[in-house]
């Protein structure tokens, strides 16, 4: 939880600049990574995108930040989770999901996981889906109004999810019980439901509502 609490505050003109510059890098390493992993080009080109690629670690890492990223809030509170695996502006990991907010608190997404997301041949990984089922049912209780820690994730895997093919992530909030928040979503693709998932969310002791 990194940063959660830190006070930087950020004008929205200097995130979308910031937006604009680190959301190609991001791109660019996230082709990179589907490059990596289908390429069939001989040794020699291997070595030298190998010493291209250390030289463009050690330029970025010239200057960094401390630790994580966290989730860096703006003037107006917005938080920016830049570095999530799910939907971060500047983690190449992330698909990214871009996800949208129905004023009944509905969160939903349409994406597509090509070949680093590969659990059984030419399938997504079910730990992958688990990845994007938590931060979804996460983001629909924040909607909410609530906040929390995931206290556990149940899925059900109906289907195989395919690879390379068009999916949607849904999530609701069912109940609050207390500190707790119950939400409920899936994965689909064209034939519909592969994954469903059903989670409870906890304020830890301690912590206050988010608002
Ligand atoms: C800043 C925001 C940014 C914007 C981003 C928004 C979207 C983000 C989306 C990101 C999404 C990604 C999110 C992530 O990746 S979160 C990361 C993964 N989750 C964790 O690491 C959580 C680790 N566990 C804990 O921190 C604590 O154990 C928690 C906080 C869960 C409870 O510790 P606490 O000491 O507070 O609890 P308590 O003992 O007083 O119990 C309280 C009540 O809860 C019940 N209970 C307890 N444990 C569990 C359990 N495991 N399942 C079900 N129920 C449980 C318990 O019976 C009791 O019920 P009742 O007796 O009252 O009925």
């Amino acid at each position: 939880m990194t940063g959660y609490l830190d006070d930087i505050r950020v004008d929205p003109s200097e995130i979308a600049a910031q937006e604009a510059l680190y959301g190609p890098l991001t791109q660019s390493i996230r082709s990179l990574i589907d490059a990596a992993i289908r390429t069939e080009v001989d040794s020699e080109d291997i070595a030298g995108a190998t010493a291209a690629l250390t030289q463009v670690a050690s330029l970025l890492r010239a200057r960094q930040i401390d630790g994580s990223y966290g989730a860096q809030p703006s003037v107006t509170g917005v938080q920016r989770s830049w570095a999530s695996p799910v939907i971060g502006v500047r983690n190449p990991i992330a698909p990214p999901l871009i996800l949208e907010h129905e004023p009944d608190g509905r969160v939903w997404a349409r994406f597509r996981l090509g070949a680093g997301y590969e659990g059984p041949p030419s399938l997504v990984h079910g730990g992958v889906s688990a990845l994007i089922l938590d931060h979804v049912l996460g983001e629909a209780v924040h909607a909410s109004g609530h906040w929390g820690m995931t206290g556990t994730l149940t899925l059900r895997y109906r289907r195989p999810t395919p690879l390379n093919r068009p999916l949607r992530a849904d999530a609701r909030i069912d109940r609050v019980e207390g500190r707790k928040v119950y939400a409920d979503g899936s994965i689909s693709d064209e034939r519909g439901i592969t994954v469903e998932a059903s989670g409870i969310f906890i304020l830890p002791t301690g912590y206050a509502a988010a608002r």
